[in-house]
């Protein structure tokens, strides 16, 4: 089978969009990088490629609200384009930044009855940008890109990472429908995630800070759509397809295959 096209769609401001399409390479994908300029004066380039990928970043100076004006620029102009992207078996994965974005063009869940979102991305509880390495959980079978994961370390950088729901009630009706699909987890005994402990729940515990960096309600670090094919998290997966990228590489042994090449390689082998 040929190998996957990636693009790697970049806004003034995005600042990972080479070491994003880096990582798909290393998993076997050919990656592009395409300015939103270029998408919006032709959004039938879309069809030249399987897998759309937002990646992290400062879009637009995060004016406004992190990730907004991307957002409103998909929203706006090419949702439709998008759309028919996704109803052909596509994927489109959105890292930090990215996530932002995709969340607030509701591109990955459902708005409620009255079209508004039900869930969006603000201010870390620290009020301040976190760059820390994290331990997290998979709570969801139906993400592609998280198949045959149990637990991940990523670091996370993000000033505007805390997830929130409108309505608290809605935190568990997004768990029972599959959308929550990563959640933050504590370092466990033997410096693994406690994940086996309360593998059933972990988006009821409370994580407190550091391990939670943000405040996310439910823990939640990452959320899928209905089919699994739509992802969004605020970790960075790109930083970690290399071994030597964790900061205990020399004292543990288990992080080959890295932790973040794992995620862009189930995107790969999801068109094998
Ligand atoms: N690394 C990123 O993508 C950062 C996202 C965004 N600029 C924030 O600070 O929240």
């Amino acid at each position: 089978m040929a190998k996957p096209r990636v693009l790697v769609l970049r806004a003034p401001g995005t600042n990972c969009d080479v070491e994003t399409a880096y990582a798909f390479e290393q998993a076997g994908a050919i990656a592009e990088r395409l300015h939103i300029a270029r998408l919006l004066e032709r959004p039938a380039l879309l069809r030249d490629f399987q897998i759309l990928c937002v990646p992290g970043g400062f879009s637009y100076g995060d004016d406004v609200a992190a990730g907004r004006i991307l957002a409103l620029q998909i929203r706006h102009h090419l949702l439709a384009a998008i759309r028919e992207f996704h109803e052909r078996d596509r994927l489109i994965l959105g890292i930090c930044n990215g996530f932002q974005v995709l969340l607030k063009a509701g591109i990955i869940l459902p708005p409620d009855s009255d079209g508004k979102p039900v869930a969006t991305l603000t201010w870390n509880d620290t009020a301040r940008y976190e760059d820390r390495w994290v331990y997290l959980s998979v709570v969801s079978d139906r993400c592609v890109f998280l198949r045959g994961i149990r637990e991940l370390q990523l670091p996370v950088a993000h000033a505007e990472g805390k997830f929130v729901v409108r309505d608290a009630d809605w935190l568990e009706q997004l768990v029972r429908q599959g959308h929550v699909a990563l959640c933050y987890q504590m370092p466990g005994p033997a410096g693994t995630t406690t994940a086996q402990n309360i593998a059933s729940q972990p988006w009821q515990m409370r994580v407190p800070y550091p391990w939670n960096p943000n405040g996310s309600m439910g823990n939640v670090a990452g959320v899928c759509d209905a089919t699994g094919r739509i992802f969004g998290l605020m970790p960075h997966p790109e930083r970690f397809i290399d071994v030597t990228h964790h900061p205990r590489w020399t004292r543990d042994e288990r992080y080959d295959p890295p932790h973040g090449l794992i995620i862009f390689r189930n995107a790969v082998s999801y068109f094998e």
